[in-house]
């Protein structure tokens, strides 16, 4: 039976994406609980798929205000298994969720570092004293507010509702147009089809013009780019991981071409998957 592994516990943006995926792709399985694996980081959950203790894992990449999900991207990179099969992008509408009638009351917020970055300037205007503390999920510092009448959570109307906790303030994010791009990985490698492809390259050696040769490579053919973004390698300072998106399909020969050019500007390629966006 295939077992998804997310972010959890219940009631975050990442069960929602589960959701929304199990409700696209396997109708029929929607509302078996059995299939929904809650993990408390997001290595975790990936490591789960990874080692295939379950099928699928879901894990957010992006946020159109705060940018990558590092931890996404660093497991990504270690990851020798797993392809990205599809992208869902949800709409995130955050609520101040506590027991205090009154923001005065406050002391203590939690939320998940993307979560707290997002309300930053909510917080700042209507919480200016009050602690900050950045839990590995919005939904980690729900038992908190339960117990305490002091303590909030920023994190999703459907959770309020699962924790039967009320919502003070809604919606409390910076920006009304706030999206979250999550990824579905999983083993099956057979999975190459789709409008969009993502890979990631660390280069042979820093040096003027060396990251132009990759990019000429997509820029030669006519592939369209729609992202670019780096992370440390982690050997040494100023040395990095360079993730790209780009607007084609892997089965596509001008692509398959692309990447063969590609391993000989590159040091280390991986490709992530070539899938549909929904
Ligand atoms: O913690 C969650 O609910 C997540 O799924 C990560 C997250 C946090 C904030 C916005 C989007 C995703």
């Amino acid at each position: 039976m295939t077992k998804i592994a997310y972010l959890g516990p219940a009631g975050t943006y990442s069960e929602m994406a589960a959701l929304r995926y199990l409700q696209l792709s396997h109708p029929d399985l929607e509302h078996d609980p059995s299939i929904m694996c809650p993990y408390p980081t997001i290595p975790q959950a990936i490591n789960a798929a990874e080692n295939g203790n379950v099928e699928i894992a879901i894990v957010p990449v992006e946020n159109s205000i705060q940018g990558g999900v590092t931890m996404t991207l660093d497991s990504l990179w270690q990851s020798e298994a797993l392809q990205i099969q599809q992208a869902i992008v949800l709409p995130i509408a955050h609520a101040l969720i506590t027991r205090a009638a009154i923001l005065t009351d406050i002391k203590t917020v939690y939320s998940h570092p993307q979560g707290l970055a997002q309300c930053q300037l909510w917080l700042d205007c209507h919480l200016p004293t009050v602690q900050q503390i950045a839990t590995d999920s919005t939904t980690d510092g729900l038992q908190r507010v339960a117990e305490d009448g002091t303590s909030a959570a920023i994190a999703s109307q459907r959770a309020a509702e699962l924790y039967n906790l009320p919502i003070l303030q809604f919606p409390i994010n910076d920006q009304p147009d706030n999206f979250t791009r999550f990824l579905v990985l999983g083993r099956n490698t057979s999975h190459r089809q789709g409008t969009h492809s993502s890979l990631a390259f660390s280069l042979k050696r820093n040096m003027p013009g060396a990251l132009v040769k990759p990019l000429l490579v997509f820029a030669d053919r006519h592939i369209n780019l729609s992202r670019i973004e780096s992370r440390p390698t982690k050997r040494s300072l100023g040395e990095y991981i360079f993730f790209i998106d780009i607007e084609a399909a892997l089965p596509d020969a001008n692509c398959c071409e692309a990447l063969e050019e590609l391993k000989t500007v590159t040091e280390n390629l991986k490709i992530l998957g070539s899938y549909a966006i929904t």
